[in-house]
């Protein structure tokens, strides 16, 4: 089975092609900075054995253009790997937020567009852009099934002292106001990575995952007991433009005290704050360089960003009452040796013991980075988010 994965961010679509259950990526890429200068189409595929690599540089208005090239891409006849879009079985979209609505993957119809529109305010950087891989990728790939996979799903297993809030209880009865969490596609995939590895079920994971947007789930035996993420991808960890868990006196504040609008301050806690808005850069490796310079603001935010993440391993050792190992994933996790350096020191007290060289540079895929008297296994495992929902597209669609 053909198993095309889009997941589709507000500026940028990640897409691969892959073939289940053999799990064999066919191709793979990313369509990147769409709507802005320097717009650009990554296209990469093994042929007869050879790798090959293409980058298309192009104006890129919107999502539909994008994944337009994408299409061209599978379908040249010299560098591409279907002959027509008609070849794929099954289009897997990676769905932000689905509520309380969607506990499993789900295939897609015209209800279930509705209610992923309808979740819209709830997660505003992302739902526009998935509905929006959704009604495109239905007019290229037409006679494809398209099957949503959500982030929300993997959390749904949460207890309710974890996902309800102390807020009246009509918000979260007629309104489905509560904790859901994001990632979940990531944290399953690592977590039963982890579990593989260590060869057996009876766990207390922690999975940390650090990309533009960064969360962590307590999971036991499998199970998600808890999250750092809620109603939206806003709460929790510091993330590259999102400010994470702030005191809420803080909105009003800028509100009724400083004037801003909601909408502003909507803008500014996603996209002005985290890291950008403490240092003026959102990508690790742009703050590491600062740090190299001597910018003690980088240096800092660097610090804030790592003990968010230690006071929530607290908080989820105590929820779990114990812990096995804590796993570090997405593209900070996986690549960068100081935030998980700062993350591990001087937490001996829970068992947590770094081993500075191992953690220098992670080679395995599944790297133990902890030192040989740590009780909890500190491991890097490299996400997988795609292959994730081709395999959820596989158990739904597969027989
Ligand atoms: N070698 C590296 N060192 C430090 N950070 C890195 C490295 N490579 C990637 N990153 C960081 O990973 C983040 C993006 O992670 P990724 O998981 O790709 O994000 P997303 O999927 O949310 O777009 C960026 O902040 C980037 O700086
Ligand atoms: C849910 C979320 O924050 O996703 P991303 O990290 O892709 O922005
Ligand atoms: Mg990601």
């Amino acid at each position: 089975m053909n198993v095309f994965v889009i997941n589709s961010g507000s500026s940028s679509i990640k897409y691969q092609l892959i073939k289940m259950p053999e799990e064999q990526v066919i191709c793979s890429g990313i369509v990147d900075r769409i709507g802005q200068e320097g717009a650009r189409v990554e296209y990469k595929a093994t042929l007869s054995g050879n790798e090959i690599k293409e980058i298309k540089l192009m104006p890129i208005p919107d999502h539909s253009v994008g994944l337009q090239a994408v299409a061209e891409f599978l379908t040249e006849s010299q560098i591409g790997v279907i002959n027509n879009p008609d070849e794929v079985e099954v289009v897997g979209h990676r769905v932000v937020h689905g509520g309380e609505k969607f506990a499993s993957t789900q295939l897609i119809s015209e209800e279930a567009k509705q209610k992923i529109k309808e979740l819209f305010p709830l997660a505003p950087l992302h739902n526009p852009a998935n509905y929006l891989g959704i009604e495109v990728a239905e007019k290229i790939f037409k006679k494809a099934r398209q099957v949503a996979v959500f982030d929300t799903a993997f959390h749904q297993t949460q207890p309710e002292v974890a996902y309800r809030m102390a807020i009246p209880n009509e918000f979260y009865e007629k309104h489905g106001i509560r904790n859901y969490g994001f990632h979940g596609t990531s944290h399953k995939y690592v977590s039963e990575r982890a579990a593989e590895y260590l060869g057996k079920a009876d766990l207390k994971l922690i999975t940390v995952h650090l990309g533009n947007g960064c969360s962590m789930a307590a999971i036991q035996e499998g199970n998600c007991v808890d999250t750092s993420m809620g109603l939206g991808p806003m709460n929790g960890l510091i993330m590259g433009t999102r400010a994470g868990d702030i005191d809420q006196s803080v909105i009003f504040h800028l509100v009724n005290q400083l004037g801003y609008s909601l909408d502003e301050v909507n803008t500014i806690l996603n996209k002005k704050s985290g890291m950008l808005g403490l240092t003026g850069f959102s990508d690790m490796r742009d703050i590491q360089q600062q740090i190299e310079k001597g910018n003690p603001e980088a240096k800092l935010a660097y610090q804030l960003y790592a003990y968010r993440i230690k006071k929530y391993i607290g908080s989820f050792v105590a929820a779990m009452n114990g812990l096995d190992a804590v796993i570090f994933t997405g593209g900070v996790g996986e690549n960068d040796r100081m935030t998980r350096q700062l993350v591990c020191e001087e937490m001996n007290f829970l068992g947590i013991q770094i081993d500075q060289t191992k953690n220098e540079s992670p080679k395995q895929t599944v790297q133990e980075i902890q030192s040989d008297d740590s009780n909890v296994k500190l491991l890097v495992i490299p996400t997988n988010e795609e292959l994730e929902i081709a395999k959820q597209c596989f158990g739904l669609l597969g027989n």
